[in-house]
């Protein structure tokens, strides 16, 4: 039976400065396997590593593990962040304290008057120290007995021959990219059976030790993700719990290899338009703008003369869609500006309620920046806040303030990937982890002389990056749509996925969109759909979705 040691690490004073504790050296986030266990060691929280052991090299018979304080493990709080979505939520009280006080959940007027707790800065309680871990490229990496090693080879058979224990000294070294332990000669190091790790003593103690420091760490990582980006804020008045620190704000699509995007001053502009053209606001004449070559065709603008034309292009819309030839015809431009500078521009209602693209101005047009029709690509302007949500929906999204019927708040930015590249990353993914792929498929068959497929069109994925509307929910009543907008009305690949307020929205009213993108049915209808729907077997895979609206369809997909 292979054996490893479990005794309790004997940690050196760590260097201080002050009152607070520096920590010269950090465990490196590529050497982290996982964590696995937690403790309160000296008084001290401390996690349960194991190492990465370099694949096919001589030392990776060894699983390494050893313990450390949270100090050590500040560049891979992540990995104590997955560990803890792992621990049983009824932990007890002094396991999982609540630091803030559960309040009603968000929704209109709920919370208007109530003094809500935010985590803030000033709430970062300083991780606790019990040692320091010397990581260097050679040389010592750890303290003596805190060090556990397993022999892997062995511990990955039960019908294994019981081996000569294997136990070593805790002095971890880098050699060649692998993370090797010396053997021990302590007589004081105590064997443990390796096969499972953590060991029944292990589980016991950890059931006992609270993670609180690991939870106040993990939210002052995720409060300090925040800092750079401009009017957005969290908030968790339901438990400990921080959004994912894998995950990176970003302000734009990050493209991935093998995708192409042309550069912003390749984009065909309107050379006509000029700014001072009529009531000076850029854009204006609908038969004039080049930006609207694609738009939507304005019906009430259309002169006697124009009936012809007119046909030709609903006809010409069966085959090219979007695409149709509409030359000469006049088209609906996307926004209403007001006269009073306090009132956000909306998209026309028009717009509001089809699935129309919507073309904005770009770099290369001579309407300038103050065309109307520059909205999207101003960017957000509205305050969020990502919160929990009580109902088991993960994080949501709320606006601080009041959003307008066709009022723009922020687009889905993320990782933009191939078809191919989101295959692997979703055949490395849990079946029921959460999704944030959005697919770039609004004009796949519209254009005969392009090939753009399900297989071809390109994916954007906001679970690494993204910005925060990488966190808003689904409902099948929403209040927010998700629309197509365009800068280069030549690239079908690339586009914005821009969201706007599709009712009046108080402040501090959840965010939602349907995920599926669907046409409102009677409640009726809806209703005797779901209970169908829930007596059929071929949906209990499905993931329920828990939205509360009065029209639930039962389910996030088909
Ligand atoms: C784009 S993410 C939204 C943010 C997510 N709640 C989070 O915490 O990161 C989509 C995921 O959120 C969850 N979700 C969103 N809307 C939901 C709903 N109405 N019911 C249940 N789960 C929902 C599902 O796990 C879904 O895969």
């Amino acid at each position: 039976m292979p054996l490893v040691s479990a005794s309790s690490s004997l940690s050196p004073a760590p260097p201080t400065s002050g009152a607070r504790t520096i920590y010269k050296y950090r465990v490196r986030v590529s050497d982290v396997s996982k964590i696995l266990c937690h403790r309160h060691h000296n008084g001290t929280e401390e996690y349960l590593v194991r190492w990465n052991v370099a694949e096919g090299s001589a030392t990776n018979k060894r699983t390494i593990c050893s313990w450390h304080c949270l100090g050590e493990l500040s560049k891979c709080l992540h990995h104590v962040q997955e560990y803890l979505e792992t621990l049983p939520k009824s932990q007890p009280a002094a396991s999982r304290s609540a630091p803030f006080a559960t309040i009603p959940a968000v929704g209109s007027g709920s919370g208007s008057g109530s003094r809500k707790r935010k985590f803030s800065r000033d709430s970062d309680t300083p991780v606790s120290s019990s040692g320091v871990l010397t990581l260097r490229d050679s040389g010592y990496l750890s303290r003596e007995p805190s060090v556990i090693s397993i022999d892997s080879s062995s511990a990955a058979s039960e019908a294994a021959p019981i081996q000569t224990p294997t136990v070593y000294n805790g002095i971890l070294q880098r050699k060649e990219g692998s993370i090797v332990a010396k053997k021990s000669r302590d007589p004081a190091v105590q064997l443990t059976d390796a096969r499972t790790l953590p060991n029944q003593a292990m589980l016991s103690d950890a059931a006992r030790a609270s993670v609180t420091a690991a939870e106040y760490a993990i939210q002052a990582a995720f409060q300090a993700k925040l800092q750079s980006v401009k009017n957005v804020e969290w908030e968790n008045h339901v438990d400990n719990t921080a959004p994912s620190l894998n995950f990176t704000f970003v302000s734009d699509f990050v493209l991935g290899e093998g995708v192409y995007r042309p550069e912003a001053d390749a984009h065909v502009g309107c050379e006509t338009c000029r700014p001072n053209m009529g009531q000076n606001i850029g854009c204006e004449y609908p038969r004039l703008c080049a930006c609207l070559e694609y738009a939507a065709v304005d019906e009430n603008r259309l002169q006697p003369g124009d009936q012809a034309r007119y046909v030709q292009y609903q006809k010409d819309q069966e085959d090219d869609g979007y695409l149709a030839d509409s030359h000469g015809l006049p088209k609906r431009f996307p926004y209403q500006r007001s006269k009073d500078p306090q009132v956000p521009s909306t998209l026309m209602k028009f717009y509001l309620e089809s699935r129309y693209p919507i073309y904005e101005c770009n770099l290369n047009c001579n309407c300038g920046p103050i065309c109307k029709s520059r909205v999207v690509q101003k960017g957000r302007r509205v305050p969020l806040v990502i919160f929990k949500t009580a109902n088991e929906r993960g994080w949501g999204v709320y606006c601080k303030e009041q959003l307008v019927k066709g009022e723009f708040i922020d687009t889905y930015i993320g990782e933009v990937l191939t078809n191919e590249a989101t295959g692997r990353r979703e055949m490395l993914s849990a079946e029921d982890r959460a999704s944030y792929l959005y697919s770039l498929d609004k004009f796949i068959g519209d254009d005969p002389d392009n090939d753009l497929t399900n297989e071809t069109c390109y994916v954007v994925d906001g679970q690494y990056m993204g910005g925060p509307t990488r966190f808003i929910n689904h409902s099948c009543e929403p209040n927010c749509r998700q629309y197509t907008v365009s800068y280069n009305k030549h690239d079908l690949r690339i586009y914005d996925l821009a969201f706007f307020a599709v009712e009046d929205i108080p402040p501090r009213t959840e965010l939602t969109f349907d995920y599926m993108d669907k046409d409102e049915e009677e409640e009726e209808i809806v209703r005797k759909k779901r209970k169908k729907d829930a007596a059929d077997p071929k949906n209990h895979d499905k993931r329920p979705c828990n939205c509360g609206a009065r029209k639930c369809r039962g389910y996030l997909w088909e």
